[in-house]
């Protein structure tokens, strides 16, 4: 039986729960002030709570302020004020290099456009990350065999991104994303420039990826019929987080 902490954002995964949420943010506040007459007040009193395995969908009308709330989630942009949790580590009052380090261990983006470099083959794509955070060579291509195998993808593995299809370079771009074991994986847009079928193959890979990894995922998309096979819809409204 589930017994809810007063005040706890509701409806986590009781099955993975244990052990911190993955991402936590408390009354998160954003402005953007900087050369505008007048001060664009974009999150005011944002508040949600992912656990570990739970996948969410995040949806909201263009404008509403989705990219932002995934920048500050990740460590790219600071809130002006509430806090943000990842794993359980409190961020707001950190270093820029504290964060950045944070970022790189526990956070894994998927952007619409994969950003996979193109002289690269698809295996040393995934690799790379791992590569760059200190991993063996071995290690790396060991991960990243693994992860191309989970999404299908070992046949083409050694194939440079033009020669894959675009929702073959999107699942690329998922296991580089999760090369690293982070224990977050915020995705903006991650099927926006594909067909309705690859995109629901791509959202069903990637779920069921952070769902056998045990990491948290949020995943910003205008396509309702998706985002209703997450775990939870959330939407942004005024500013705050809502249940959808
Ligand atoms: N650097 C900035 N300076 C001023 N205003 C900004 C800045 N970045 C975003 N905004 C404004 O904040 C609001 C939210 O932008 P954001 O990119 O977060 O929306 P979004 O929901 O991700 O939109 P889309 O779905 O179109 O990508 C918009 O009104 C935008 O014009």
């Amino acid at each position: 039986m589930s017994d809810p902490t007063p005040g706890a954002a509701p409806e986590t995964n009781s099955e993975t729960a244990p052990g911190p949420a993955a991402l936590e943010l408390t009354d998160v506040e954003r402005v953007y002030s900087q050369g505008l007459a007048e001060e664009v007040r974009v999150l005011h009193g944002a508040s949600l709570r992912i656990a570990a395995g739970e996948v969410v969908a995040l949806v909201a009308p263009s404008g509403s302020g989705k990219s932002t709330l995934l920048h500050i989630a990740g460590l790219l942009d600071r809130a002006d004020g509430g806090a943000v949790r990842i794993a359980g580590t409190e961020t707001a009052g950190l270093s820029d290099g504290r964060r950045t380090a944070i970022r790189r261990r526990d956070v894994g983006f998927v952007y619409q456009f994969h950003h996979l470099l193109r002289e690269f083959s698809a295996a040393e794509n995934v690799a790379l990350p791992m590569r760059a955070a200190g991993a063996s060579r071995r290690a790396a291509d060991a991960r990243a065999a693994e992860l191309l195998e989970a999404v299908g993808l070992s046949p083409r593995a050694s194939h440079r991104p033009a020669e894959l299809s675009g929702g073959e370079q999107q699942r690329v771009a998922i296991c580089r994303a999760l090369v690293n074991r982070p224990r977050l994986l915020l995705a903006d847009e991650p099927t926006g420039n594909l067909d309705p079928g690859t995109s629901e193959m791509v959202f069903e890979l990637l779920a069921g990826l952070a769902r056998t990894e045990g990491l948290g995922a949020l995943v910003a998309t205008h396509n309702l019929e998706l985002a209703a096979r997450m775990d939870r819809v959330l939407r942004l409204d005024g500013g705050r987080v809502v249940a959808g």
